[in-house]
């Protein structure tokens, strides 16, 4: 009898997973799945204790799920990714595999890992890969001289032709097996990792992801347009928790959204289209990182800005990440993210302009600090905000256009409902004074117990602005502009 093996990894789902699909196909093979935990490469790629936590739970549910359907999770834990290949040629060894099927990852490191699996087993197993995690293929969409997109609308308009064309079907959930593999017996252990819950905000399970985002498809979606740049509503889907690890597909949100909305390509306006561009970015990220993979080593894709000299100050820095900068916009959304490990797209924006222009530190601590507090830390996405906000990516916003914190506050937390939820000490300020609270002259003489701007925006702008002017100016004269 022949044995396929799936080896599942950020795709932790029965339904739609292009490789555990394709291995039950034959309906004589015994198939098992495996999972192989690797927590001291997690710690070197900063991930959030709460997302590990999340991962378990999901694994757990994932192992119920297969089980029903005849087919054992096996488990491993192991230090990293060069064990886990030895680990693994062996166990396809001991378990005389014909077949190795797994989704692409499309990080360096996890890149790096499969070819030396490959290598490892020497033809022995065939190993089939499978495109998953995005929309379309990382190299699918070409501009006219088929290179990558540097820029995003162009990268989106030839998303939507290709989307409008091509088979976006979800495969079915495997049936149970008619000879189902015994189950396996390889407790799933608590990883050798900080533990941290993932909140009741976040149950496990690909059932829990289907369900919010049919919700969200039917009663938040007309109003994500509007809404979804307000952090005191609720009006976004939440589900990036639930794509990171790959409990939910992207294909599967893109099915819901145009069983919704058939017409959601032809209405610019709306919001399932806007909901579909963001789905997009998502997908431009992840096919840049492949395109460009000097991105996974957090190297700019503006070659100039490595001059920009930043400054170290970890009491500045120390400010930031724990939300005690005077700012209570930025504050407000640091906390959040701390204490929930999800942090709201308008506000991520702020805090990282804030880190990067207000404070001159060096973008990649920000990128670091994010990845290790989110529930839904992804290398692509989060290295793509960071350098979007650093100005030193593709696409991103020019060196000079800072946010001002202030402002943005006002602008989207006009009445402070976001800030007072998360800024308990600020309850007693007035609205009008709420987003610069050290000028309320109610504070009384022991003031509040809230801090002082740590920095002055209008001179630590202009600071900003020389710093990248004189690297832009140095970058050219040394050519790796
Ligand atoms: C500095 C910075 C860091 C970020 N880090 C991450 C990260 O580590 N992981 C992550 O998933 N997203 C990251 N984002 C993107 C975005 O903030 C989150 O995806 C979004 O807030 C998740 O909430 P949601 O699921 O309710 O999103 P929704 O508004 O409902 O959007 C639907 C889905 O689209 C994707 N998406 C939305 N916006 C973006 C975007 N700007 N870029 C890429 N994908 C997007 C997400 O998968 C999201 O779940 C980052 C953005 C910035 C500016």
């Amino acid at each position: 009898m022949k044995t396929h093996l799936v080896w599942l990894r950020a795709d932790l789902r029965i339904h739609d997973n292009p490789a555990l699909y394709a291995a039950c196909q034959d309906p004589d093979a015994r198939v098992l799945a495996v999972y192989i935990a690797t927590p001291e490469q997690w710690r070197r790629h900063e991930m959030a204790p709460r997302q590990a936590a999340f991962l378990l739970d999901n694994l757990a549910a994932l192992r119920h799920a297969l089980a029903g359907r005849g087919i054992p999770l096996h488990y491993h834990q192991c230090p990293d990714f060069s064990d886990s290949v030895a680990w693994l040629a062996d166990f396809c060894r001991s378990q005389g595999a014909d077949a190795l099927f797994y989704n692409y990852q499309y990080e360096f490191n996890e890149r790096r890992r499969d070819r030396a699996l490959e290598q490892a087993l020497d033809g022995r197993v065939t190993c089939q890969g499978f495109d998953d995690g995005v929309l379309l293929p990382p190299g699918s969409v070409r501009t006219g001289d088929s290179g990558m997109y540097k820029v995003f609308t162009p990268f989106r308009n030839a998303c939507l032709r290709k989307l409008a064309e091509a088979d976006m079907q979800c495969v079915p959930a495997p049936a149970r097996r008619v000879n189902p593999a015994p189950e396996s017996r390889d407790g799933l252990a608590p990883f050798d990792y900080p533990r941290q819950a993932p909140g009741e905000e976040y149950p496990a399970g690909e059932d829990a992801a289907l369900s919010r985002l049919r919700t969200f498809c039917h009663q938040q979606m007309q109003d994500y347009r509007k809404a979804r740049d307000i952090p005191s509503l609720d009006a976004t889907s939440r589900l990036s928790a639930y794509l990171a690890l790959g409990v939910l597909s992207p294909r599967q949100c893109y099915n819901r959204l145009s069983r919704a909305y058939p017409l959601v390509l032809e209405h610019a306006d709306s919001g399932a289209f806007t909901w579909l561009n963001e789905l997009i970015w998502r997908d431009f990220y992840r096919h840049l990182i492949v395109s460009y993979p000097a991105l996974c080593r957090h190297q700019p894709f503006i070659g100039w800005t490595r001059h920009v000299a930043w400054c170290r100050d970890e009491n500045l820095l120390a400010a930031w990440q724990l939300g005690k900068t005077g700012y209570p916009i930025v504050d407000a959304a640091m906390r959040q993210m701390n204490q929930t490990g999800w942090m709201h797209n308008r506000l991520r924006m702020i805090t990282a302009s804030f880190l990067v222009k207000d404070l001159l530190i060096d973008w990649r601590e920000g990128e670091r600090y994010f990845m290790s507090r989110l529930i839904d830390g992804d290398l692509a996405a989060n290295n793509g905000g960071w350098q979007w906000a650093a100005s030193t990516g593709t696409d991103s916003a020019p060196y000079f256009r800072i946010f001002n914190p202030t402002t943005q506050g006002r602008r989207f937390d006009e009445r402070g409902e976001f800030i007072r939820r998360w800024l308990p000490e600020l309850a007693a300020v007035p609205d009008t004074y709420l987003h610069e609270p050290h000028l309320w002259p109610g504070a009384g003489e022991d003031g509040l117990d809230y801090p002082r701007p740590i920095v002055d925006h209008g001179s630590a702008r202009q600071t900003t602005l020389a710093a990248y002017k004189a690297a832009k100016d140095r970058g050219l004269s040394s050519g790796t502009g």
